[in-house]
């Protein structure tokens, strides 16, 4: 009953935003595109306050979020740990881990919190004649969970093999047939960069790439180097070629479009560049955007990027992300790590929206 309500309300908006942006003709888009390009610093504080639910008594376990991460190899246990507790941080409900048995242990082991299933496979352990039927049993059972889940986040610290990224390419095809919002980071990136129809024209869609991530896709989508003296423009123009996704470009500044506009979040911030920001990031884009789909079903939408979920899911994220590294790198200063930025989510979240 639940996840149908779920599903229904992403078909909703689904439809309003597949109604808003194919109906513009092409002129009509290039217009808006032309006219569109200011660069505003998004006011983040006012977005948490909207998009946040408050903590209602009568609301059940589940109503405020249930993310699930795929990602986790042999290599990279922390990586999905950091997304998927921070979802938790933040007030999410539940939160799902997919990943190689190898990985699953581990990550059990750093907390009892996460649901962690050992459900991915790598070729070193699949024979050639097997993986046909092992990647049916793989989608299989991540086909059961699929329809609760508000939000997939693919890609923190899955790894590279070329048998689990198909595996998982497949998973995302399940996730967008489901109307499943998904957020794309790290290894993700490189199957999606490598296989860009996953994404292409999928709305609930959001890209978050750092550095690296995002000169691969500039030279495999728009065929020239990240240009940064125009860099709205070539963001604009990356989200566009990808068809209506969201993009989230990390940095100095974060830079957020969905091919309408540009917004940037620079406030607060740390100097510290550990790694594990950016898991943060995901885990929590995943779940503010489920907030903003929760939210936006509200009457009296309208049809910019600022009521864009995706959109505001990124702003969301950015802004409290950089407000708790600030908060860590005070106290901790070069000795300030991943895990203490994540003790400070929730403070964080509760100096601009209070739970009581
Ligand atoms: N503790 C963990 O398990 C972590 C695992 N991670 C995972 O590691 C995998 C690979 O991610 P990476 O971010 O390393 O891949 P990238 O392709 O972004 O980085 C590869 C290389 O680029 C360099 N690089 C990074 N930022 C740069 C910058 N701003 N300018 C110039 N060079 C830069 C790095 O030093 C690294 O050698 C992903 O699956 C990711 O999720 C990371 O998230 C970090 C934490
Ligand atoms: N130069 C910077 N100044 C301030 N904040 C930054 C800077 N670079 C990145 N950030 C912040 O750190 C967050 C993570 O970005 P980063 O580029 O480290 O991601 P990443 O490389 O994917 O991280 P991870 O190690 O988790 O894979 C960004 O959202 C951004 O807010
Ligand atoms: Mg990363």
């Amino acid at each position: 009953m639940l996840a149908s309500s779920a599903v229904l309300r992403r078909q909703h908006f689904l439809i309003r935003s597949l109604g808003t942006h194919n109906n513009q003709n092409h002129t009509q888009r290039i217009r808006y595109i032309q006219t569109v390009t200011m660069v505003a610093e998004a006011d983040a504080e006012n977005i948490l306050r909207r998009i946040t639910p408050i903590l209602d008594p009568n609301r059940h376990k589940g109503q405020a979020g249930k993310v699930a991460v795929v990602g986790g190899c042999r290599e990279y246990t922390g990586a999905p740990y950091f997304a998927a507790i921070s979802a938790l941080k933040l007030g999410a409900d539940l939160s799902h881990v997919f990943c190689t048995k190898d990985a699953a242990a581990v990550i059990k082991s750093y907390s009892p919190e996460l649901i962690v299933h050992p459900v991915l496979e790598e070729s070193y352990s699949v024979r050639d004649d097997e993986k046909r039927a092992v990647s049916t049993k793989v989608l299989a059972e991540v086909a059961r969970w699929m329809e609760r889940f508000d939000c997939l986040v693919v890609g923190p610290g899955l790894g590279r093999d070329p048998f689990l990224l198909d595996c998982v390419g497949e998973i995302m095809k399940l996730a967008r047939r489901s109307n499943v919002p998904i957020v794309i980071d790290g290894d993700g990136l490189f199957l999606v960069t490598n296989s860009i129809d996953l994404v292409s024209g999928y709305h609930l869609a959001v890209l978050t790439p750092n550095v690296n991530e995002y000169k691969r896709l500039v030279q495999k989508m728009l065929g020239s180097e990240v240009n940064d003296q125009d860099a709205s423009q070539q963001l604009l123009a990356l989200a566009r070629s990808i068809g209506g996704v969201t993009i989230l470009r990390k940095g100095k500044s974060d830079m957020i479009s969905d091919g309408y506009s540009v917004h940037t979040v620079s406030i607060f911030g740390s100097p510290r560049r550990c790694g594990g920001q950016g898991d943060i990031l995901s885990g929590s884009v995943a779940l503010f955007l489920s907030w903003a789909l929760q939210s936006s079903t509200a009457p009296g939408d309208s049809t910019t990027s600022l009521s864009n979920p995706m959109v505001l899911g990124c702003i969301a994220a950015s802004a409290l992300l950089r407000k708790a590294a600030s908060v860590a790198f005070e106290n901790k200063k070069r000795a300030t790590l991943t895990s203490d930025i994540i003790e400070h989510l929730g403070q964080s979240l509760d100096d601009i929206c209070p739970a009581c």
